[in-house]
C-alpha cells in the first residue's frame, strides 16, 4: 500500500532474481508483500527449569553438552543420536532422530537450547528443535509462515527480517494519532516488527490488535464510502401510499403483530417511501413471522400502484407463501400470482399477460420468475427469501426486470450481526428478534441411536394426541458413501412399525407435483408422519407438527439443525426436537449439548462459527465472506464492530476529506476496484 514499498523485493540487499522468483511462487512480489506476509502461528520457546517440567510435556531447556555425541544408524537414512547435557543440576540425555548431520556441531562444553518431549523416568528429551546457544532472552517466540515448495520458513524469516530492517521507521502511519491513543495501539512500524519478530507475548498481542484494527478500518471505510456516496446517485422510486390504509390492513390480519414486526415494518416502509433505493436485509429467527412482514410491505407497494415479486428457493416454499398470502389478502381486491417450474404452460401464459399489463400486483415464485419472457409492468419491490440459496446472477437478473426496484432480502439463517455487516456491509439490516406470543420453548433432547425404540413410543403418544411429526434423514443419494440413513429405508421401517399411521415420504428426487401433494397432505393433517430429507429445512410451516426427529444429527451444522428444529413449535402446542447421534469427537458432543441448551439461533450460529468456521455454516463456496490478511471476522468481531463505527464517523465528517493527517486513509478509500459486493 505504501508507495515507497511497492518496489520489487530485489531492491533489498540480499535478495536476487532467483530468490525473487521463489518468493513470487507464494505471491510475494514487493517489499510491501513481504512485510504483510504475516505468520499464521508462532512457536513459543520459553526456557524452563527441568524440575518444573511434567513427564510427557513438550518444553524448552538450555544446558551444557557433557559428552561426545553417540550415533547409531538404522539402514541408510535412519539414525538415533544421543548426547548428555547438564541442565540446571540434572544430567539428561538428549535424543535426536535422523539428525546425525548435527554431530559436528554438538561439541562438549557448548551451550545448547533444546525443545522436545520430556521423559521424566528415563531423564531424556526427544528433541524437535535445537539452537546452538543460549537464547538471548528466556522467552522467544518464532514466527511460522505459510510457505511454498521452494521457500523454507527459515528463509522467509530471513527475507522478512531484511525487509523490516530496510524500511525501519519509514513505514507510513495510516492511522490517526488520536485512534492510536484511544485504543492504545502501537505505531505501524512497531506493529510490523513485532508481528514478525515478537519481543514478548504482550507486544505480539498489541501488534496483532493494531493490524487487525487497521485492516478492518480500511475495509469498513470502503464499505461506508460505498454506502454513502456511490449508492447515493442510485436514486430509487419513492412509493407513495397511505400509512393509514396500511395500518387498517394490519388490523385486518388474523393475529396482532409483535412489537418487532411493527418496528421492522416501519423501517421498511420508511425505505420504500423515500427516494433512495432500498437495499435491506431482514433477519428473523425461525418462526419469527417474516412472511407477514413481506405481506404488509407488498400491500403498501400495491397501494403505490407498483408490483412486488417474492422469490423463494423451493416450490414447496413458493406454494406455502402463496397460500399464506391468500389468507392475508383475503379481504383485499389484489390478485396474487404463483409462478414456479410446475405451473402449467396455460396458466403461465395467463399470469404473464396479467403481469405485463399490471393487473397482477403480487407474484410469488421460484427462479421461474426470472426467465426472460417474464415481463413486469411496474416492478417496484423484489423480496428474496433465503438469499443464500440464490446465486448473485439470479438476483441481479430479477432486479434488472424493474426500474431499479427496492430490494428486501429475508433470511432465517442466523448470521451473527458482525458477520452480516462484513458480508452485506453495504446493506441496512433489520432484525426480527421476537417470537409471536404464546409460543412454548421447544424441548430438545440428544439421544444415542440405541434409544430409538423409546423415541418411537413417544412419537406415537404425540400422534395419538392429534399432533404430527417430522423425521429427517440426511442425503438420500450418498447414503452408501456417507453411511447415513436412507430416507426410503426409514420410511419403510416406520410403516412397519406404525401400520396404523399414514406416513409420507419427501425428497428432492420426487417429481414436483408429487412433492407438492406429499407436503399438502402433511399440511392438511392427512399424514401423521413426514419422513424427509432436508428439503423441509427452509420455511415449511405446519403449526400442528410437534415432533422433529433428526437422524444422524451430528452430520448437520448447528445452523441447519436449528432451521430443522424451527419446523416445530410454530403453534400453541408444546414441541420437541429429538437428535439422534453418536458423535465421536469432543466437538461433536459439544455441538449436541449446545443444541440441547440453547434455542437462540444467533447464539447457535456464533457457536457454530467458533466450532467449525464460517465456511461450514454457509457452505464453503457460497460463504462470500471477504478474506482478511490477519483479521478473523469471528474471533475479532469486537474490533470489526469498533472499526465499523469509526469508519462511519470518519466518512460522515467533513474533516475526513480535508485533514492532512488522514490523507492516507482517504487515498485508500478512493482506490477503485475494491467493491466486490453485489455490484
Ligand atoms: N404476530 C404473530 N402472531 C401470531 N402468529 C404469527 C405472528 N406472526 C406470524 N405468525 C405465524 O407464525 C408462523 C410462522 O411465521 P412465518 O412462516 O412467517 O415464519 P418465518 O419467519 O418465515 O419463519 P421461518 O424462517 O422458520 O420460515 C406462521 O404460522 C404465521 O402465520
Amino acid at each position: 500500500m505504501d508507495a515507497q514499498f511497492s518496489q520489487p523485493v530485489t531492491q533489498l540487499k540480499g535478495i536476487g532474481e532467483e530468490t525473487a522468483k521463489q518468493l513470487q511462487s507464494i505471491g510475494i512480489k514487493t517489499i510491501d508483500d513481504l512485510l504483510h506476509h504475516f505468520p499464521y502461528r508462532y512457536e513459543h520457546f520459553e526456557v524452563r527449569k527441568i524440575t518444573d517440567i511434567a513427564h510427557g510435556e513438550n518444553a524448552t531447556v538450555t544446558g551444557t553438552i557433557q559428552t561426545e555425541p553417540f550415533v547409531r544408524y538404522y539402514g541408510k537414512k535412519k539414525s538415533r543420536m544421543t548426547v548428555r547435557v547438564m541442565v540446571d543440576t540434572v544430567l539428561i540425555t538428549a535424543v535426536f532422530f535422523n539428525r546425525a548431520f548435527l554431530r559436528k556441531q554438538l561439541r562438549r562444553g557448548e551451550t545448547i537450547t533444546i525443545t522436545g518431549k520430556w521423559d521424566q523416568y528415563k531423564l531424556s528429551m526427544t528433541v524437535n528443535e535445537v539452537q546452538m546457544k543460549r537464547p538471548s532472552k528466556s522467552n522467544t517466540i518464532q514466527p511460522v509462515y505459510a510457505r511454498g515448495k521452494q521457500v523454507t520458513v527459515k528463509q522467509l524469516r530471513r527475507y522478512i527480517r531484511l525487509a523490516i530492517d530496510a524500511v525501519g521507521e519509514k513505514v507510513i502511519e495510516v492511522l490517526p494519532e488520536a485512534y492510536l491513543k484511544r485504543y492504545k495501539l502501537p505505531k505501524k512500524h512497531i506493529a510490523l516488527r513485532e508481528i514478525h519478530f515478537p519481543s514478548s507475548k504482550e507486544s505480539l498481542k498489541h501488534a496483532r490488535r493494531r493490524l487487525v484494527y487497521e485492516e478492518f478500518l480500511l475495509y469498513q471505510l470502503r464499505m461506508e464510502w460505498f454506502k454513502r456516496y456511490i449508492r447515493r446517485p442510485n436514486i430509487g422510486r419513492s412509493h407513495q401510499f397511505s400509512y393509514e390504509a396500511v395500518a387498517r390492513f394490519i388490523e385486518r390480519l388474523p393475529f396482532s403483530l409483535t412489537k418487532a414486526q411493527h418496528r421492522v415494518i416501519q423501517e421498511i416502509l420508511r425505505d420504500i417511501s423515500s427516494n433512495r433505493k432500498m437495499n435491506r436485509l431482514l433477519q428473523g429467527d425461525v418462526g419469527s413471522g417474516k412472511t407477514v412482514v413481506a405481506a404488509v410491505v407488498m400491500y403498501a407497494v400495491s397501494l403505490a400502484k407498483a408490483q412486488s415479486a417474492l422469490m423463494v428457493p423451493t416450490e414447496i416454499l413458493a406454494e406455502q407463501h402463496y397460500h399464506a398470502l391468500q389468507t392475508f389478502f383475503k379481504e383485499e381486491k389484489i390478485e396474487i400470482a404463483l409462478l414456479t417450474g410446475s405451473t402449467s404452460p396455460k396458466e403461465r401464459k395467463e399470469w404473464k399477460e396479467k403481469m405485463e399489463k399490471g393487473e397482477v400486483m403480487i407474484v410469488v415464485g421460484t427462479h421461474a420468475l426470472i426467465q426472460d419472457d417474464v415481463i413486469f409492468n411496474q416492478l417496484g419491490l423484489v423480496i428474496t427469501d433465503e438469499q443464500h440459496r440464490f446465486g448473485v446472477e439470479q438476483r441481479r437478473s430479477l432486479h434488472a426486470k424493474g426500474n431499479d426496484p427496492d430490494v428486501l432480502f429475508m433470511t432465517a439463517t442466523p448470521i451473527p450481526r458482525t458477520l452480516a455487516i462484513s458480508v452485506f456491509g453495504d446493506m441496512d439490516v433489520s432484525l426480527l428478534d421476537e417470537l409471536p406470543a404464546g409460543r412454548k420453548p421447544i424441548q430438545t433432547y440428544w439421544v444415542k441411536p440405541g434409544l430409538l425404540e423409546r423415541v418411537l413410543v413417544f412419537i406415537e403418544k404425540e400422534i395419538q394426541k392429534g399432533r404430527q411429526a417430522y423425521v429427517i434423514c440426511p442425503l438420500i443419494e450418498e447414503s452408501e458413501v456417507l453411511d447415513v440413513q436412507n430416507a426410503i429405508d426409514v420410511h419403510t421401517q416406520l410403516q412397519t412399525h406404525f401400520p396404523h399411521f399414514r406416513i409420507g415420504l419427501l425428497h428432492g428426487q420426487l417429481p414436483s407435483k408429487e412433492k407438492e401433494q406429499v407436503m399438502q397432505s402433511f399440511s392438511k393433517g392427512e399424514t401423521h408422519i413426514l419422513v424427509s430429507t432436508t428439503v423441509v429445512e427452509v420455511g415449511v410451516n405446519v403449526p400442528n407438527a410437534s415432533v422433529m426427529l433428526i437422524y444422524d444429527a451430528d452430520r448437520f451444522g448447528l445452523a441447519q439443525l436449528h432451521q430443522l428444529r424451527g419446523r416445530v413449535g410454530r403453534g400453541e402446542h408444546q414441541s420437541y426436537c429429538i437428535l439422534i447421534a453418536d458423535p465421536k469427537g469432543e466437538t461433536g458432543i459439544e455441538r449436541m449439548r449446545i443444541m440441547e441448551e440453547t434455542e437462540d439461533g444467533f447464539l447457535l450460529a456464533e457457536k457454530d462459527l467458533e466450532l467449525r468456521g464460517p465456511g461450514d455454516v454457509f457452505g464453503k463456496k457460497q460463504s462470500g465472506l471477504p478474506e482478511f490478511r490477519i483479521a478473523d471476522v469471528v474471533h475479532d468481531h469486537r474490533a470489526l464492530e469498533t472499526a465499523r463505527k469509526d469508519a462511519s464517523q470518519l466518512i460522515n465528517n467533513d474533516v475526513f476529506w480535508k485533514s492532512e493527517e488522514l490523507i492516507h486513509l482517504r487515498r485508500h478509500v478512493q482506490k477503485t476496484g475494491v467493491l466486490f459486493h453485489e455490484k
